[in-house]
Formats: C-alpha cells, sequence, structure tokens
C-alpha cells in the first residue's frame, strides 16, 4: 500500500533556493522515493504570480511522488499540518554585506512564522531554517513557536550543512581522498565566517586526514577562511548568493534527518542542551547521528586550546545576535 503523503511548507517558494529545492522534494529525494508529497508553498502578495508560474513546471514533470500543492501568502495556511518545514523565505545579503546585517530586516519574518508554525503545524514538525542569519531566525522561531507548547523546541534547527558539505569539498581536494570517504567532519557554531569547521576527527578509510594533510598552517590560514567566507565568494562571482549548492544541503539535511545518517556525524544547527559548555538553547552547529527522526549530539569529544576559541568566539557572536532581537521575542 502506498504511504500516506507528507506535508511539506517551503517558505520563499518563488525564489531562487526555491526553484533549486522544489523540484528535488517532488521527485523523492529529500523524504524517499516511496513518499508522496504535498506542497504548501508561501511567498509574499507580490510574488503569487510567479509561484503559480513554478507550480506550472512541477505540475509539467508530472511527478509520481506529487500529492497536491497549494499556494498561498498566508503563514497560517501554509504551515498548517505541515509535518516539514522549510523556512527559506527571507532577503539575501548582497555584495558587502553580513549575514547579521540582515538580522533587523529578516527578524520579524520568522516571529511571524514561528507562531504559525506553533498553532497550525504537525506537533511533530521538522523545521529547517535557511533564511539568513539562519541560527538566530531558527531561534525566533522556536522562541515564538514555544508559546503555544505544541512544537518542541529540539524540532527548530537551522543550516550548517552548506558549510559542512563546503568543507568535505576542500578536505577532499586537499588530501587528495574521495569526499565520500571523508567521516567525521563537524562544523561548529554559527552560520557566518566565525564558524569553526572541525577537521581533527575526520578520517578517510581508516587514516587520520590531519596527519594526512600535516600541515596547519593551511588548516588555520587556507582552510577555515575559505570554508567561512565561501558565500560571499560566491555572491562576489554570481552577483547573487548561493542557490542550488544552498538547496541541496537542505535536501541533505532533512533527508538524514528523517531517513537517519546510518551512523555518521552531520552538523545541524540545535538549540544546545548545555553540551560542550554551550548554552541552553542557542542555535548552535554541533555535530549529530540521527535515527528514527531524532538527533543525537555527539558526545564527549576533546577540546584543545585552539578549538575552544573558535567555539567561544562563534558563540559570542550568537549571544550578540540574540541580544540584538530580545525586544522581538518580548
Ligand atoms: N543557511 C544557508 O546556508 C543559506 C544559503 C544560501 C542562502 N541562504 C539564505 O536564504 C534566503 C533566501 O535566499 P534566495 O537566494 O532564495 O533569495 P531570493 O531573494 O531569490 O528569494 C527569497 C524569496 O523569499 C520571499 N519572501 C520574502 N519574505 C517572505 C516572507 N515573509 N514570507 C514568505 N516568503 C518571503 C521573496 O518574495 C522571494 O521569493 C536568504 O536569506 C539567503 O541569505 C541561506
Ligand atoms: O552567504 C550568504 O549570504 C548566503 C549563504 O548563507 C551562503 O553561505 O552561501
Amino acid at each position: 500500500m502506498s504511504k500516506a503523503p507528507v506535508r511539506v511548507a517551503v517558505t520563499g517558494a518563488a525564489g531562487q533556493i526555491g526553484y533549486s529545492l522544489l523540484f528535488r522534494i517532488a521527485s523523492g529525494e529529500m523524504l524517499g522515493k516511496d513518499q508522496p508529497v504535498i506542497l504548501q508553498l508561501l511567498d509574499l502578495p507580490q510574488a503569487q504570480k510567479a509561484v503559480k508560474g513554478v507550480m506550472m513546471e512541477l505540475e509539467d514533470c508530472a511527478f509520481p511522488l506529487l500529492a497536491g500543492m497549494i499556494a498561498t501568502d498566508d503563514p497560517n495556511v501554509a504551515f498548517k499540518d505541515a509535518q516539514v518545514a522549510l523556512l527559506v523565505g527571507a532577503r539575501p545579503r548582497g555584495p558587502g554585506m553580513e549575514r547579521k546585517d540582515l538580522l533587523t530586516e529578516n527578524a520579524k519574518i520568522f516571529t511571524v512564522q514561528g507562531a504559525a508554525i506553533g498553532q497550525y503545524a504537525a506537533p511533530d514538525c521538522k523545521v529547517l531554517v535557511v533564511g539568513n542569519p539562519c541560527n538566530t531566525n531558527a531561534y525566533i522561531a522556536m522562541k515564538t513557536a514555544e508559546k503555544y507548547g505544541r512544537v518542541p523546541a529540539k524540532n527548530f534547527t537551522g543550516m550548517l550543512r552548506l558549510d559542512h558539505n563546503r568543507a568535505l569539498s576542500q578536505l577532499a581536494a586537499k588530501s587528495g581522498r574521495a569526499v565520500s570517504s571523508l567521516k567525521s567532519l563537524v562544523v561548529w557554531g554559527n552560520h557566518s565566517p566565525t564558524m569553526y569547521a572541525d577537521y581533527r576527527f575526520v578520517t578517510s578509510n581508516g587514516d587520520a586526514v590531519k596527519s594526512l594533510i600535516n600541515d596547519e598552517a593551511w588548516n588555520r590560514d587556507v582552510f577555515l577562511p575559505t570554508v567561512g567566507k565561501r558565500g560571499a565568494a560566491i555572491i562576489e562571482a554570481r552577483g547573487l548568493s548561493s542557490a542550488a549548492s544552498a538547496a541541496n544541503a537542505a535536501i541533505d539535511h532533512i533527508r538524514d534527518w528523517v531517513l537517519g545518517s546510518n551512523g555518521e556525524w552531520v552538523t545541524m544547527g540545535v538549540p544546545s542542551d548545555g553540551s560542550y559548555g554551550i548554552p541552553e538553547g542557542i542555535i548552535y552547529g554541533f555535530p549529530v547521528t540521527t535515527e528514527n527522526g531524532e538527533y543525537k549530539i555527539i558526545q564527549g569529544l576533546d577540546i584543545d586550546a585552539f578549538s575552544r576559541e573558535r567555539m567561544t568566539n562563534t558563540l559570542n557572536e550568537l549571544l550578540e545576535e540574540r541580544e540584538g532581537v530580545k525586544d522581538l521575542l518580548g
């Protein structure tokens, strides 16, 4: 018997990430090749015509798993009974801006959407915030939804997977090993240049990749800045922020969360439970494994002085961002 469709809400459906994302969700790449989906598409009133155009193209693909679609400019409708919510819609940064420059502009979107999720989404809805600054936006949505006591705080996550994937590619190129052979990478903290891509535990076919590379200066002076500033480098080159790679990371994040990571570590921005001294509730990139729709933070990793300094630096930025939005959360 075929499975019941899963309702997937996607905001910013008319945007460039939306255009890379929706077709892959409808083709089964996110929730599985046997899982029908209903797409619930949210965008602003002025973008509804463009959303209709995207829906026409989705129809024209005749995806067997696409069991239905709606378009709306009303968050309460878009999130109704959603079991997965991808919060993409927000203004992207342009050249010369940092992601946190978007904070005041985008933050309000996430109070409204957090309230809609808190009231109308399925109680086990899994939420991924992509719109920047995504950690703090996820925090805002989580805190707003919390007031309704339905969707648990642990279900609100931010996207560090693009940073994780970027770091994997850089490590593969430097070590000469296949990307698929690399295990146990972590990206700690904020999706911003302060993030800490920690390659100390990475192995490839049983070999320690740090020893293979054997170049601490490369780690500090090339690897960390390249991964941290990759978003800006793409904006500089494309004139637009990353889209297909961001959509790909969103698919990876939700797929692993729902279908499991088979014991592999993946990076998710999740509300801290106090692990590694990160204050509870801060949405911070942690290494996790996922199973049966739940994630678990990897415990007991050794944090050396260099790593602690980096982890504290990115935490301090998140604390500052939290301070910047406290009035919104009342
Ligand atoms: N976390 C990450 O790794 C990552 C990666 C890439 C981009 N991003 C962020 O994702 C966001 C979207 O990027 P994009 O390139 O698709 O931008 P875009 O400008 O192409 O599209 C954004 C879409 O969101 C819509 N929108 C704006 N406000 C909305 C609201 N309140 N409700 C619903 N829809 C709304 C817009 O109308 C537009 O259609 C940006 O904030 C960008 O910085 C994050
Ligand atoms: O950098 C940006 O502003 C977009 C996105 O967050 C990225 O990392 O590519």
